[in-house]
């Protein structure tokens, strides 16, 4: 699955939309594996779109809260193998989509993985910090969370974030594809099983609290002093352009 929503792969409501359904088709079509990387050459995805949340429309911002909780329970909970070639930046939501696949794989470079929330005023949901714990251990997680880490590949790679460097995105690919072909000895369905009573935790936590999770996130949204967070980290975007 190749993510390409020009210029930075920013998720916004489509973008979730789109992949919500291709996760659906790769399940249904009894897909072995996915391998999700982007069609730009230095971001991977700058997670997710800043404008969705910026003034929002509050039936849309449901909406899109909704789909991005899809996107992941279907991801994360999927039972084909997943491995992302991670092949530029990946802040953010873009470190969530790759931290819910099984492996990671991200080329060298000058790129930079990792929850940054507290760096914009906001805070990583839970099940966010779910995700990251099922990656890294949970004191490296939490100082990564608390200072808004961003990783460079080497320390990504040391600390686990990432589970090997290539050279550029086809060897990215390849690489993927080797830790897919370890299960070509691996009955399917034990294989499964185990990545999902690994996962179900965290997957169970978030059907409890859904609809607590999307409230919090709509009184986050419609908090004065977080907009003011998101207006002052726009034109920080913008003024580096
Ligand atoms: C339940 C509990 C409570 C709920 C609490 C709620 C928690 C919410 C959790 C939040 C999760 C998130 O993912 S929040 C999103 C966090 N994302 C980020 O901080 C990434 C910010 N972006 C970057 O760092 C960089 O853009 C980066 C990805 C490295 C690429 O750098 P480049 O130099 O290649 O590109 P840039 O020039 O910066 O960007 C190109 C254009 O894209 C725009 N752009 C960049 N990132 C963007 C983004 N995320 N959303 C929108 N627009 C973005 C820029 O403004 C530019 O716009 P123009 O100048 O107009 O062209």
């Amino acid at each position: 699955m190749t993510l390409q929503r020009p210029p930075v792969n920013s998720l916004n409501l489509d973008l979730l939309k789109e992949m919500s359904k291709s996760l659906d088709e790769i399940a249904k079509n009894k897909s072995k594996a996915m391998i999700l990387t982007s069609a730009s050459p230095k971001v991977f995805s700058a997670g997710l779109d800043i404008m969705e949340m910026y003034k929002p429309d509050l039936k849309r911002v449901e909406e899109f809260w909704t789909t991005l909780q899809e996107v992941w329970f279907k991801l994360f909970g999927s039972n084909f193998i997943t491995a992302a070639a991670i092949n530029g930046h990946a802040p953010a939501g873009g470190c969530l989509l790759a931290m819910s696949c099984e492996y990671r794989v991200m080329t060298g470079g000058n790129f930079s993985i990792g929850l940054n929330e507290t760096a914009l005023g906001i805070v990583a949901p839970n099940w966010f910090m779910d995700t990251m714990t099922n990656t890294i251990p949970v004191r490296e997680a939490e100082y990564a969370l608390t200072t808004a880490r961003m990783f460079n590949v080497e320390e990504a790679l040391k600390v686990g974030l990432i589970d090997e460097v290539a050279t550029d995105k086809d060897d990215a690919i390849a690489k993927c594809k080797g830790f897919i072909g370890k299960f070509d000895r691996i009955p399917a369905l034990a294989r499964s099983i185990t990545k999902l009573k690994m996962r179900q935790a965290a997957i169970k936590r978030l059907q409890d609290g859904r609809r607590e999770d999307l409230n919090e996130f709509l009184q986050f949204v419609q908090n004065p002093k977080i907009q003011k967070s998101l207006e002052m980290y726009i034109q920080s975007l913008k003024k580096k352009a």
